[in-house]
């Protein structure tokens, strides 16, 4: 194993699927787990319901104003909705593109009595396009369930019990629907950043291309589109519950020039009430069992992560935060208090 990466590994669920693959494919896994933070998976058996999501996604985002702005994320304490063009941050600058948040569907209505972080989950609002409630349903349903099997895999791939990370999944996973307008040469589709409270992010991109991924040495990798494929992305809260050994990588999207670039990440819930003293715990439990190189273990000593903050009561907060710095209008909206004290903090 080399110290870094200057590609992003394919790994066939197929052949993890197959008792005479599957060693071979985890290794490939354990490997990109470790190495990269990010890997393709094909053949998942979603290529044809990625292929209709996609269809859809230009004549949603052409609905007139009017209907978009009717479910704007700033009617929603739970960061639910339409986020028009410019209205969202990433490393202190302005995105350029628009988007929809869903979230898996049935959470319970919060209420006064339940912590203020629980509000982050919440209805869906669906834009009034024949069918989108379904689709969007159907979609989460469905990569939910790939999501579920694949962390199975990460665990036996780091010679843990299939189940090791069963407990640590949340209620509520995020399904966006993201346009990325053509614009100047190097804009900002989104800015550098890792992906925040979830466990993993499954993400179908267009042809267009333009997402990156920062490797050790400060280089960044194109991760060109794989028709069909789904790029799979390890999460800021599943670096902390694995104590570091498998962290989080920064990833960007560069505008397109020429054409319109639509993509759909998924992110796997992760668990809100986890507390910090919690997720220290299992985690040393967790880095204590996985083999893995002196230097990887040097890494899982310290991890900066805004959910492993003692600023933060627990994952839901931090996540919280996150959703507050990334949409300041519906944080100052729903949260003026936390909007005030977040926004004057500094993470390490
Ligand atoms: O659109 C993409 O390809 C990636 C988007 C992304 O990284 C995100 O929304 O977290
Ligand atoms: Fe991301």
């Amino acid at each position: 194993m080399t110290g870094t990466f200057s590609s992003v590994p394919i790994v066939d669920f197929a052949r993890l699927s197959d008792p005479v693959t599957k060693d071979e494919e985890l290794a490939k896994l354990r490997e990109a787990i470790f190495l990269v933070g990010f890997l393709y998976l094909t053949n998942t058996g979603l290529e044809t319901l990625i292929h209709h999501t996609h269809e859809a996604l230009p004549e949603l985002f052409a609905l007139s104003a009017e209907a978009k702005e009717a479910c704007n994320m700033i009617n929603s304490p739970s960061f639910l909705g339409y986020t028009r063009l410019g209205a969202e941050t990433t490393a202190a600058q302005t995105d350029l593109r628009e988007q929809f948040d869903f979230g898996t569907p049935g959470a319970k209505e919060w209420t006064e009595q339940d912590p203020f972080w629980r509000r982050l989950e919440g209805p869906n609002q669906y834009p009034d396009y024949p069918g989108a409630q379904q689709l969007v349903e159907e979609y989460i349903t469905t990569t939910d369930a790939l999501a579920q099997t694949f962390v199975r895999l990460v665990a036996e791939s780091l010679s843990l019990p299939a189940n090791t990370f069963d407990g640590f999944r949340g209620n509520m996973s995020r399904l966006k629907f993201v346009k990325y307008p053509p614009a100047a040469q190097n804009s900002q589709g989104v800015g550098p950043h890792k992906d925040s409270a979830g466990l993993f992010t499954f993400l179908s991109q267009d042809n267009t291309g333009g997402l990156q991924v920062l490797n050790k040495n400060g280089q960044w990798i194109d991760v060109p589109p794989i028709e069909g494929s789904l790029v799979v992305n390890i999460q800021q809260g599943f670096e902390a519950i694995t104590g570091g050994i498998c962290a989080a990588t920064t990833h960007r999207v560069i505008a397109p020039t020429s054409k319109t670039r639509y993509s759909i990440p998924f992110f796997q819930a992760a668990r809100l009430d986890l507390t910090l003293d919690q997720l220290k715990e299992s985690a040393a439990h967790i880095v204590q069992r996985v083999p893995t190189s002196d230097d990887q273990k040097k890494r899982a000593v310290d991890v900066p992560s805004e959910f492993l903050s003692p600023l933060y009561s627990c994952f839901g907060e931090a996540h919280l935060r996150n959703r507050i710095i990334s949409h300041p209008d519906v944080g100052r909206r729903w949260y003026p208090e936390l909007y005030a004290k977040y926004s004057q903090q500094i993470l390490k």
